[in-house]
């Protein structure tokens, strides 16, 4: 029964290769590099070497040259390693060479982030979306699975070489058919289970709370800034995409409006397009929101990148130009006091932060309440006794800062959302 293409149980140790194709890209090669080392540990696979290579002729079969390819063979051999893991995006097809020529285990890191989404998948929407994203990543790669299966047959019977390659076509065949009827399958109950998701939206949207959501690179502390804020506990943890499911808490500002806050997946360089295509509605959180806090660990060297890559991916999804709190979060462990000049000056409007220790807190819910207070206007009134009714909207749906009743009217003072406006203005004095 086809399933999707799993890797041998046990990969114990791994050769990392980040290939690079022009020289001033080499600095870039090597941070990313880092990053697959996260990456790579995050699925408990042992790193033997991690290794940049510049590559001068490159050739179609393996990506990099074939001379270049052979070494890199040698040497993951030489090291013990069961696999050779790229940072680049390989072809199903230089996947295919370099497994039977090296006889190893071969992935890239799109596979490696696509391995992680499903460790860490919880709800069932959040299953769904890794396992359409692995069939589909996998579909193009059958040809490979079943490659292997010849080999062994192949060698097995000695001369039967022929007979079972046979066998592998035939199965490739059967194979390709059950992988469609899984995918949908699983496209089906995608959109049962956002039908689901959507009614829950639509409740949440006829209340008429605002609503941020908290974007950002991987592990920059989205969710501890959810818990601070909304004094709850969602999983947060010092892991590459520990959140895999959007969760929405309530938060009570000092001044006691209600905000609902979103936390959301963490974006990383080269997430893979199938991946985005599939956690597409759950990103879309996003885009629903009225306003995001985008969080950067300034702790981290690639900080810039990091915002660049969420910036980007938030374009994307088409909530560019949504208003946004920028905050650099763990800056208790920056040390050096420039850094963090640097960055300001950079984004003078960035709050600098530390969830762990509080710094920075005051300045975002002050923030938070500008953006909140945009959606919303504040008026005087003058309400005659006849039209109480206003009064009482304006608690349900608003704010009421003062009220004070004179002979023939109430003198209010209030919030309301900007769309009530219209019915409040024949009273504003
Ligand atoms: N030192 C320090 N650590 C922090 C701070 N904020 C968060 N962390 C730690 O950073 C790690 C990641 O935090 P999370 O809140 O899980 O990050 P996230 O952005 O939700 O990560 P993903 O869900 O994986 O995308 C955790 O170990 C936190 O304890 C901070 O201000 N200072
Ligand atoms: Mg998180």
């Amino acid at each position: 029964m086809f399933d999707i293409r799993e890797k041998p149980n046990l990969v114990e140790s791994a050769l990392l290769i980040s290939a690079c194709f022009r020289r001033e890209d080499l600095g870039e090669a090597r941070e990313m590099l880092e990053e697959l080392k996260d990456l790579v540990s995050t699925l408990s696979i042992g790193i033997a070497e991690a290794v940049t290579v510049h590559v001068r002729d490159m050739s179609p079969r393996y990506l990099t040259g074939s001379g270049k390819a052979k070494e890199l063979m040698d040497h993951a051999k030489a090291l013990g390693c069961d696999a050779i893991i790229f940072d680049n995006e390989l072809s199903p097809g230089q996947q295919r060479a370099w497994e039977e020529e090296s006889g190893l285990c071969v992935i890239d890191r799109q596979e490696v982030i696509l391995d992680i989404f499903n460790l860490r998948a919880r709800t069932r929407e959040a299953r769904l979306q890794v396992a359409l994203a692995r069939m589909e990543y996998s579909m193009p790669r059958l040809t490979r699975m079943w490659a292997h299966l010849d080999r062994q047959r192949g060698a097995g019977g000695g001369g039967a070489g022929g007979a079972a390659r046979g066998e592998g076509e035939l199965q490739l065949e059967i194979d390709r058919r059950l992988a469609n009827k899984r995918i949908e399958k699983l496209k089906a109950d995608l959109i049962e289970v956002r039908k689901q998701r959507d009614t829950q939206r639509k409740e949440r949207s006829r209340v008429p709370v605002p609503h941020g959501a908290i974007v950002g690179y991987t592990n920059a502390g989205k969710s501890s800034l959810l818990n601070l804020l909304t004094k709850s506990d969602v999983l947060a943890e010092n892991k590459l995409f520990a959140t895999l499911d959007t969760s929405t808490r309530r938060m009570e500002m000092p001044d006691g409006q209600q905000i609902l806050l979103t936390d959301t997946v963490g974006f990383v360089r080269k997430l893979p397009h199938d991946l985005v295509q599939s956690f597409r509605a759950t990103l879309e959180e996003a885009n629903l929101a009225d306003f995001l806090i985008h969080v950067v660990d300034a702790s981290h060297e690639s900080a810039e990148i990091f915002l660049q890559t969420t910036t980007e991916v938030l374009k994307e999804l088409g909530a560019g130009d949504k208003k946004t709190i920028l905050v650099f979060n763990k800056i208790d462990l920056v040390s050096d006091p420039a850094r963090i000049q640097e960055l300001q000056h950079r984004h003078p409007d960035a709050i600098m932060m530390s969830v762990k220790d509080g710094t920075g807190l005051d300045e975002l819910l002050h923030r938070v309440h500008e953006m909140v207070f945009d959606r919303v206007v504040r008026l005087d009134l003058r309400l005659p006794m006849h039209r109480l009714d206003l009064l009482a909207l304006a608690h349900q749906e608003g704010k009421v800062l003062h009220e004070d009743y004179e002979a023939d009217a109430a003198v209010v003072q209030c919030v309301v959302p900007k769309r009530l406006v219209s019915r409040f203005t024949p009273f504003a004095v």
